[in-house]
């Protein structure tokens, strides 16, 4: 079976991941790099090149030529609706679901000075920050992650923000300062490696074994609690459930306005039993308490270039 990935060298580790949990059960696998939209462009902010999927659309087309059978991508990264056709045959266990904030000279975020200028393209990291910070100055950061630190070592940035995950599979031990979820709520999905397959298909059936439970119910409520508000769009959203215990869930979700001014946020406990009605619920509370007006805002303020 061929397995398509893009060619980063996050994207090669997280394949590699695969690979190898695959041939520990008896399937063999031969990899394939396919180049996508969203690796052409990195001099732009994401959000101008394709918005939502831009990773994944490539992947998807190689497969509907049945010239890959498996494609392993950042569960953050999969669009909320997808076309039936495909399947997430598998969720592995979660690895770090956390930002970290990386110093050039090893400051915490409580010790960087007033304007300190901090990079990332993510509008939620934005937000996020200059709730805690108002004082800081963000500025766009595109690129993958080698080209991100790259950047912060030239000194064009005091600091940067990232998922922790992505250090974890670069094999990177760094001093980080972990951002803990009650005000750096992680994007959906954060830290989680997906496998899509065609539905019906031997891959999908090879990989389904691969699949964790827990962390495909976390990340299952995790979509359903921002699709409403979302609505196919980059936005400033974080979207974060653990199980607390084994039969409960903390659902922590917010929608901020890009300047971090503004926020609507639900933090709740739900029962496993049900999980997807308890869900779909405070979806609708989130939008009930304004969510959907605040990502309006946020995508007027960015086609207005207002930061
Ligand atoms: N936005 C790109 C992206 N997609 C997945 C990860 C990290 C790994 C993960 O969250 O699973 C990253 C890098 C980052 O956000 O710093």
């Amino acid at each position: 079976m061929i397995i398509g990935t893009r060619g980063s060298d996050l994207a090669l580790a997280q394949a590699k991941t695969i690979e190898r949990m695959l041939s520990e059960r008896g399937v063999s696998t031969t990899r394939k790099i396919i180049k996508t939209t969203g690796d052409t462009f990195t001099d732009r902010p994401l959000h101008e090149v394709e918005g939502v999927g831009a990773f994944v659309r490539e992947l998807d087309d190689r497969m509907l030529e049945g010239e890959v059978d498996i494609a392993v991508h950042s569960m953050k990264d999969l669009p909320t609706v997808r076309p039936e056709t495909f399947r997430t045959s598998a969720v592995l266990k979660r690895d770090s679901p956390l930002d970290v904030l990386l110093t050039s000279d090893g400051s915490r975020l409580d010790e960087l000075p007033e304007m300190a200028v901090i990079g990332t393209s993510s509008m939620r990291r934005r937000a996020q920050i200059l709730r805690y910070r108002p004082d800081l100055e963000v500025q766009d950061l595109r690129g993958n992650i080698n080209t991100r630190i790259r950047k912060l070592n030239d000194g064009l940035y005091d600091g940067i923000l990232l998922a922790e995950a992505g250090l974890q599979r670069m094999g990177w031990e760094m001093d980080v300062e972990r951002l803990p979820p009650d005000n750096f709520c992680p994007s959906a999905n954060q830290g989680t490696i997906a496998v899509v397959t065609l539905s019906g298909t031997e891959a999908e059936e090879a990989t389904s074994m691969l699949d964790h439970r827990r962390t495909r119910i976390e990340t299952t409520i995790e979509r359903i609690v921002v699709a409403d508000v979302e609505g196919g769009c980059t936005a400033p959203i974080g979207s974060f459930t653990e199980f607390v215990n084994d039969e409960e869930l903390r659902v922590l979700a917010e929608v901020l306005a890009l300047d971090g001014s503004e926020e609507v946020r639900i933090d709740e406990i739900i029962p496993l039993d049900d999980y997807e009605e308890h869900a779909r619920a405070l979806a609708s509370e989130l939008v009930g308490m304004g969510g959907k007006e605040l990502v309006q805002l946020a995508v007027c303020q960015l086609s207005n270039k207002m930061f």
